[in-house]
């Protein structure tokens, strides 16, 4: 069954336009991850779902009615990007609050509990920290008891330990049987989490299936090693597809076969140290994906192929 389904939609605002005919669906009792680089219409897509605006063209149902209808809106929780909290009131006293908005809610305490904010209950919304006011947000979609979770950039501004406490809630809920969706820039976390993936660009869905799945497509391995060849002598390698060499010899290159590039080294006499070999990963397969229509890439997500200039050149 789906929890969500998303035909043919449109979406502009004005003259950009930030979905073009997409057709997806959320299954229900997965926990999804809905990926996209900057811009690709995740935060539009969440917001149709949540009922907050209307697509241009298409159809969004959501657990089987129209997402603007009441009776729909009180069984999703949402946690968008940025939320407007009740400064003046405490963490505990915000979640009463908003338990007496829903009639069958979850506990004050259930509600603290999943989002570590127990030791925080008594302070003011106003005076909590950036992540903290995040755990509260959190806290607020929970309250309602949802069968579904909406959730924007949960973990942004949260530090590690938060981000790792945020993550098992989250798979407390699903083992109750909740169905959450959440975009995220956070790939690994996503590789780790999601059971699928859904990738946006540029309004478009470009790719939907499991995380092994989306890895499979790109394939291979990752290694890196130490060496003084250079960028042309390791393209030479068997298999190589991709390479960077920085000027201090450090070669990080993607290939599908990376026990004959290992045995061709060995065979050169190459001398190489620090050597990684690593399977690809999800985010080599989200950059690969959503690379080329990437108009302006940060130099970490760089074209593999261009060699690693120093700072300054
Ligand atoms: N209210 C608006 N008015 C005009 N353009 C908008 C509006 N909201 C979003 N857009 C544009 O629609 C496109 C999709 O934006 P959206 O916020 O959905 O992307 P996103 O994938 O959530 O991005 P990010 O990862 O940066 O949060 C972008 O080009 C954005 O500039």
């Amino acid at each position: 069954m789906n929890v969500v389904e998303m035909e043919a939609v449109h979406r502009a605002y004005g003259p950009v336009t930030a979905l073009k005919d997409l057709t997806l669906q959320v299954r229900s009792g997965e926990l999804t991850a809905l990926l996209g680089p900057n811009g690709a219409g995740k935060t539009t897509a969440i917001s149709l779902m949540l009922g907050l605006s209307r697509p241009t063209s298409g159809a969004v149902r959501v657990l089987g009615g129209d997402p603007r209808q009441r009776a729909v809106r009180a069984r999703v929780g949402a946690m968008p990007q940025e939320s407007a909290l009740p400064g003046a009131l405490t963490v505990r006293e915000s979640l009463g609050l908003f338990a007496s908005f829903h009639s069958a809610p979850l506990q004050v305490g259930q509600a603290l509990a999943l989002a570590g904010l127990d030791a925080l209950a008594g302070r003011r919304a106003a005076r909590l920290s950036g992540g903290e006011r995040r755990r509260l947000a959190f806290a607020l979609a929970v309250i309602g008891n949802p069968e579904l979770l909406l959730i924007d950039e949960p973990t942004t501004g949260m530090d590690a330990a938060s981000r790792h406490a945020f993550w098992a809630a989250l798979q407390e809920l699903k083992s109750q049987g909740r169905s959450i969706l959440l975009t995220t820039h956070y790939l690994e976390e996503a590789e780790r989490t999601a059971d699928r993936v859904l990738v946006l660009h540029a309004g478009h869905l470009l790719a939907d299936g499991t995380p092994e799945a989306l890895r499979a497509q790109v394939g291979g391995a990752r290694v890196r090693f130490r060496a003084g060849l250079t960028l042309c002598e390791v393209q030479a390698l068997p298999g190589v597809q991709a390479a960077q060499v920085s000027m201090k010899g450090q070669t990080d290159l993607h290939t599908r076969t990376p026990e004959l590039l290992l045995e061709a080294l060995v065979a050169q006499g190459a001398a190489f140290s620090d050597l990684e070999v690593h399977r690809a990963t999800l985010e080599d397969a989200f950059l690969t994906l959503t690379r080329p229509a990437q108009s302006h890439p940060s130099p970490q997500h760089a074209p593999a192929s261009a060699p690693t200039l120093p700072r300054g050149v």
